[in-house]
């Protein structure tokens, strides 16, 4: 057994007030392991972004804790806030979120930068990135010269160039075709196994999820089910059956309900 990386204890987040009131997380409770992949599944409006953001800090829940590393999180201000945001989180978006006036190399020290770290350790751990993530020819180009893999796994170099403890990915593979997407996918993984970094990936995709080593289904903001993929000996297509299984049970698979 790995050591409990993230914490999260009786989640809630409210938005608006009385009549207007939406709960959109009511009482989570969940652990997650070092190097665990993470994933987060659930209809649309569950609650699966609400979720993430309290865990990047960007939005403030309005009861219970976020553990990371055995500290509230939640509770961060100012200086210690944007110290933390900047070196454990890493986040990744579903559309790139690149800027298109920098090299993609100048997007992934970007962080590096503003956080003032040693610039030739950064440029190496790019290099190191980018050989990884299979994109050592396109540091050079802009992000309107690139595919859209390209771009992703661009904006995944930006996001563990810091090393961060955990990997956020909000439905990181939602503008890719299935081929990028199984590429971004699999180095994700192994950014799990390789590097230890923890990763929590939202997303709507039976398939995408069946990288995952845990799935948590999410429904109304509170955790309804969870699948472990039996490693070694379950394979990924029979844990993406199992995942097809419950997105089924829900009603109408997971295309149009997941
Ligand atoms: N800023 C906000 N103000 C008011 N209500 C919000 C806000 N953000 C989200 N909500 C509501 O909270 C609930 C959960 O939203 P959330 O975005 O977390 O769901 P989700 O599971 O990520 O959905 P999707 O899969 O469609 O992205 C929804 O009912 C949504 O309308």
């Amino acid at each position: 057994m790995g050591k409990t990386l993230l914490e999260i204890q009786g989640l809630k987040k409210s938005y608006g007030r009385k009549e207007g009131e939406t709960k959109a997380l009511n009482g989570v409770f969940f652990q997650v392991l070092e190097g665990e992949f993470l994933g987060i599944m659930g209809s649309s409006g569950s609650g699966k972004t609400t979720l993430l953001n309290c865990i990047a800090t960007m939005i403030k829940p309005t009861e219970g804790k976020v553990l990371l590393a055995g500290e509230d999180i939640s509770t961060f201000k100012g200086k210690k806030l944007a110290q933390f945001r900047g070196k454990e989180i890493g986040y990744l978006f579903q559309d790139f979120e690149l800027l298109d006036n920098l090299t993609v190399e100048e997007n992934i020290l970007l962080p590096s930068a503003i956080h003032g770290d040693d610039q030739k350790q950064a440029e190496r751990k790019c290099m190191e990135l980018a050989k990884y993530l299979d994109m050592q020819e396109v540091l050079d180009k802009f992000p309107s010269q690139i595919s859209g893999g390209q771009k992703q796994r661009a904006a995944a170099a930006r996001a563990l160039i810091s090393q961060p403890k955990i990997l956020l990915a909000d439905e990181p593979t939602g503008a890719l075709d299935s081929h990028s997407a199984k590429k971004l996918l699999e180095k994700i993984n192994g950014v799990c196994e390789d590097f230890k970094t923890t990763v929590m990936m939202v997303t709507h995709d039976a398939n995408a999820a069946s990288y995952c080593s845990r799935i948590l289904f999410i429904q109304d903001g509170v955790i309804f089910h969870e699948l472990r993929r039996q490693l070694p000996e379950e394979s990924q297509s029979d844990f993406y059956r199992r995942i097809l299984e419950v997105t089924a049970a829900l009603g109408g698979g997971s295309a149009n309900v997941l």
